[in-house]
């Protein structure tokens, strides 16, 4: 059993066309505070970001934004809440994210949140980190995502074991019930203390 206090989620800076997509917001955010969780994430109030942060701020949890330089003006961020880590870019905000939760979920987005979940699993399977990966597939909106990880499989450019690195569920609750049980069953490229990570919390949990 997995024990993890707080989930980093990235998710859209938009909400998406269909309501579906805010419930499952609003769901994870609930889940999140019934299990006494704390949110990090991209610190802005925009999208489904702003749905999520909202929640678990209001449910008494701690929110954790961090957020670069150069998104933090009103217009395009909008207005956070709970706390705000100002970083210089995009690199240091990754960093940070990874640093400071102990795992890690993708609602559905855009680019953004696309990059930042393949980042962090392809953190996973060079070593840098051993924490659970979840992609929410609210309304099968991941299936092809999930259909192109199964096809790299298929044609040898993923490893079956690093396969296992994504967690995938269509529920906030069943998905967080199976990042509890995670252990990593991938060979690691590298160790953790080969990557010069000085913190421990990145890369145990
Ligand atoms: C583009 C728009 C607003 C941009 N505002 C953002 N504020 C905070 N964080 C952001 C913003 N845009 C992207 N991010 C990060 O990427 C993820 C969302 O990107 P996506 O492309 O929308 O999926 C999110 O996890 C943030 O970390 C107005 O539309």
């Amino acid at each position: 059993m997995v024990n993890f206090k707080k989930v980093c989620v990235f998710c859209g800076s938009n909400s998406g066309y269909k309501k579906i997509f805010s419930d499952a917001a609003l769901d994870l955010g609930r889940e999140l505070v019934n299990k006494k969780m704390d949110l990090v994430y991209g610190g802005g109030s925009v999208g489904l970001m702003g749905l999520i942060s909202q929640t678990v701020y209001d449910g008494g949890c701690n929110v954790l934004g961090i957020i670069p330089t150069a998104l933090v003006p009103i217009e395009i961020s909008g207005h956070a809440v709970g706390d705000v880590l100002t970083v210089s870019d995009m690199h240091e905000r990754k960093a940070e994210m990874a640093r400071r939760a102990d795992a890690f979920i993708a609602l559905p987005g855009g680019y953004g949140t696309m990059e930042e979940l393949l980042e962090i699993i392809s953190w996973s399977q060079l070593g840098i980190h051993c924490k659970p990966v979840g992609l929410l597939n609210t309304d099968g909106y991941y299936d092809s995502l999930l259909g192109l990880f199964d096809k790299g499989v298929e044609e040898g450019f993923i490893r079956h074991s690093a396969r296992n690195i994504v967690i995938s569920a269509k529920t906030a609750r069943e998905l967080i019930e199976k990042m509890e049980t995670y252990a990593p069953c991938h060979n690691q490229v590298a160790s953790s203390r080969s990557w010069n990570v000085e913190d421990p919390g990145i890369a145990n949990l």
